[in-house]
């Protein structure tokens, strides 16, 4: 479809989904339609399905959560035209509702953002009337919890905490690639994984000059994660999303844009609501990390050597498409996540995690820059505050194997002194901020700590 028909779209709408229990195959569809016609869309989710038959209750409770995963999943197709009408399927309680407005602004914000569509900041779901049949409450809370892995630090850290707390976890992911399956490999835990398939059209549109952005993916990860987890009888679904995922990088129009927004705790929040009015369930869901600054996550991981040879936050080894193997070594994320992890291990260890050293390389010092607030704003990527990169620049300055680094030496001249005395009264190692950790699991976060 041309991108001036794209343009003229005046809905997005949710014509049905579907599933299959003979293959945990779920078909979502879209549609964007205005005055040339529409374009439709489908995206499959096939989720793993258990050895044992589903029971009907099983399947009441997880309709539920696919009702929400469908709305929310139409993020990624919305996006290509932005129309100012959203029309949802059917009615919906209040919980969720805010929910689906939250993910569609504040989750669209940096998209709307960067493309300057003001509009989607206020954009207000259109709800059928009528009432919605309350569901049969599930209190999983016991049972054995899904971890998800990123592939990343965080939720190697996380899934070490559960297991050395006795919870015994359950890794899971979707779309699992190399290095997440190495994650999971290094574990020895058995994991679960759900493929999602966007639909290919969307590419043919991005290629052709589409609207394209920034989604919130995490959000639909985490409803596929407890769809995943209601099929399988298992207990709540784990994050590792950390204290300052929260924290917004720039304000505009009135608006808090941030790119992390819905590994948030306001995201957090309102999916736990959603699931607990829509899907009756009591416990669906929370970060164990959520009080833990980026900085004090990098110490932790620091502790085990397990998965060394695997770990990989950098996003460009995420991509659908032209992935890179493992860091690419010339991101914010590598460059913070360097930093980060640096205080806490020798030279040769993250040199070998990384493949290269790059506080030896002049070529990063403009990026971190950005990092560490003298230039520009927090980078749009999965990064720490300002303050978190400052503290852990300081504590490379003390230690002689990083203290004549040229980019250590040249970031510790460019810091200026408001920014030290604010590090020097750091509480990024003191869990702090809001949480939604049940009590039992609270052990595990205290044992790591
Ligand atoms: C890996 C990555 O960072 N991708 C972002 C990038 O996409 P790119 O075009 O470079 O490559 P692909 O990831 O292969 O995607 C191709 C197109 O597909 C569409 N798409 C993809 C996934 C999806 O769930 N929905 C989609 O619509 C999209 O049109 C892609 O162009 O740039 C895109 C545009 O800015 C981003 O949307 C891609 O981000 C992915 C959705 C992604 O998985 N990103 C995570 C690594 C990520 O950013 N995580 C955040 C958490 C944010 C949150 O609030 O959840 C983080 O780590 O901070
Ligand atoms: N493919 C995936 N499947 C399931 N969960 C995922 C996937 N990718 C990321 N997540 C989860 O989403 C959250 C945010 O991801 P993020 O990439 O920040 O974390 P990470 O990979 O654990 O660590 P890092 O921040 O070091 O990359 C984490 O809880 C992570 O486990």
């Amino acid at each position: 479809m041309p991108n001036e028909q794209l343009r003229r779209m005046d809905a997005f709408t949710f014509p049905s989904y579907s599933i299959d229990f003979a293959t945990g195959e779920v078909l979502f569809d879209y549609a964007l339609t205005g005055p040339d016609g529409e374009q439709r869309f489908t995206e499959v989710v096939t989720l793993p399905l258990p050895a044992e038959p589903v029971s009907d209750e099983t399947a009441a409770t997880l309709a539920r959560v696919l009702e929400l995963l469908h709305v929310v999943a139409g993020v990624s197709y919305y996006k290509t035209a932005a129309p100012r009408r959203l029309v949802l399927p059917a009615p919906l309680g209040a919980a969720a509702a805010d929910l689906v407005t939250a993910v569609y602004t504040k989750g669209l914000a940096e998209y709307a953002y960067r493309n300057q569509l003001p509009h989607v900041l206020e954009l207000r779901p259109e709800v059928p009337s009528g009432s919605v049949e309350a569901a049969t409450p599930l209190d999983n809370s016991d049972r054995r919890p899904l971890s998800a892995v990123g592939g990343g630090k965080d939720s190697i850290v996380t899934l070490e905490a559960l297991r050395r707390a006795g919870f015994d976890p359950v890794p899971f992911s979707v779309n699992p690639n190399h290095v997440i399956v190495s994650v999971n490999e290094a574990s020895d835990l058995v994991p679960l994984a759900a493929r999602r398939r966007i639909d290919p059209v969307l590419f043919d549109l991005n290629a052709a000059g589409a609207l394209n952005g920034h989604i919130p993916v995490t959000a639909i990860n985490s409803l596929i994660a407890v769809a995943t987890a209601v099929l399988h009888g298992l207990g709540p679904v784990v994050m590792s999303n950390e204290r300052s995922a929260s924290d917004p990088n720039l304000v505009w129009q009135g608006h808090e844009i941030n790119h992390q927004w819905s590994k948030g705790v306001e995201a957090e929040g309102l999916l736990r609501a959603a699931l607990a009015e829509h899907a009756g369930l009591t416990e669906p869901y929370f970060s164990l990390l959520r009080s833990l600054s980026e900085l004090h996550i990098a110490r932790l991981f620091a502790d085990t050597d397990r998965y060394d040879a695997v770990v990989t936050s950098c996003n460009a080894a995420f991509k659908l498409r032209d992935a890179s193997e493992r860091w690419c070594r010339d991101c914010p994320k590598c460059r913070f996540v360097f930093l980060a992890m640096a205080p806490f291990m020798s030279r040769e260890r993250i040199t070998g995690i990384f493949g290269g050293d790059l506080l030896a390389d002049e070529s990063q010092i403009p990026g971190y820059r950005e990092l560490l607030g003298v230039d520009g704003h927090k980078p749009f990527e999965c990064v720490g505050e300002v303050e978190e990169s400052v503290v852990a620049l300081s504590l490379l300055a003390e230690q002689e194997q990083w203290r004549d680094a040229p980019v250590v030496r040249a970031l510790v001249d460019a810091v200026p002194p408001t920014a030290w005395s604010t590090a020097a009264t750091s509480d990024v190692f003191t869990p702090g901020g809001p949480n939604y950790v049940p009590a039992p699991y609270a052990k595990a976060l205290t044992a790591l700590t």
